[in-house]
């Protein structure tokens, strides 16, 4: 569903992406850990069409981004560090106007539903966004994919700022979405939440992909300390798992 080939990008002198391959199927989590500065946001604005690639291409359900961006953004759901609401429209209100810009129509009660689905309550659905924590936005984001049937799901560090019961039931929301077959792709700096939600994980540093890991093959502290092994020493791809 996600696929990056040859994926670069630059800007000026400084190489954001460097040739990264990668791909997410349906019903799989990839988690992509990885330092400041090590390329993870470019990867997902390459995907959103936000940015040009420099080399290689990023395909979301087969459709090349830079070719047909509305296409392929019609298939993504995308949820920022910082999901930005109109704070004097209520969470639903929030849910329908972003849902008529993507060309999509919902009526109130399948609104409804989505913002439930997504963990957010009726009552809370009705006041008005400025009123929410960044958990609650997130779970407006997380609806608005829901109603659009995205196939596809890109988070970038969605988990920083979270408390431990939000951070929670974020994880169980994008499980529901991964076993209903969504791909989703994530950005994140918690190696924890990344065991315990990735299919896969992704160890980026200097704008390449420098380890691909099985989450279910290794434990928390293993993947950490693989990837701290990573960010302490100077040397290129080493693959742990195929
Ligand atoms: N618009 C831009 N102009 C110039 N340089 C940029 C731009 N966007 C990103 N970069 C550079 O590209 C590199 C990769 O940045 P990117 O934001 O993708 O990293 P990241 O892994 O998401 O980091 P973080 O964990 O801090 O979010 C960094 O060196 C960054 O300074």
């Amino acid at each position: 569903m996600l696929e990056a080939r040859n994926l670069s990008k630059s800007f000026g002198a400084v190489t954001a992406l460097d040739g990264l391959n990668l791909g997410v199927r349906e019903g799989e989590i990839l988690c992509l850990l990885g330092a400041n500065g090590a390329g993870k946001t470019t990867t997902i604005n390459l995907f959103l069409g936000f940015l040009e690639p420099s080399a290689g291409e990023a395909l979301v359900d087969g459709v090349a981004v830079h070719r047909d961006p509305a296409g392929a953004r019609a298939r993504l759901g995308y949820i920022p560090e910082q999901v930005a609401l109109y704070p004097q429209l209520s969470g639903l209100e929030n849910l329908d106007y972003f849902l008529r810009l993507a060309g999509v129509k919902a009526t109130g009660a399948a609104l409804l539903d989505a913002l439930e689905a997504a963990g957010l309550e009726r009552a809370a659905a009705r006041r008005k966004a400025g009123t929410y924590s960044k958990g609650m936005r997130q779970k407006v984001g997380i609806g608005v994919a829901l109603a659009k049937k995205a196939p596809v799901l890109l988070l970038d560090e969605p988990l920083s700022g979270l408390d431990p019961s939000a951070a929670n039931g974020l994880c169980a929301s994008l499980r529901r979405l991964r076993d209903k077959g969504c791909a989703i792709l994530m950005a994140t700096h918690d190696v924890f939440r990344a065991k315990e939600i990735g299919t896969r994980i992704g160890i980026m540093k200097g704008g390449r992909l420098v380890d691909r890991l099985e989450a279910d093959t290794l434990d928390a502290r293993e993947i950490e300390r693989i990837y701290l092994s990573h960010m302490h020493d100077g040397a290129g791809a080493v693959m742990h798992v195929g």
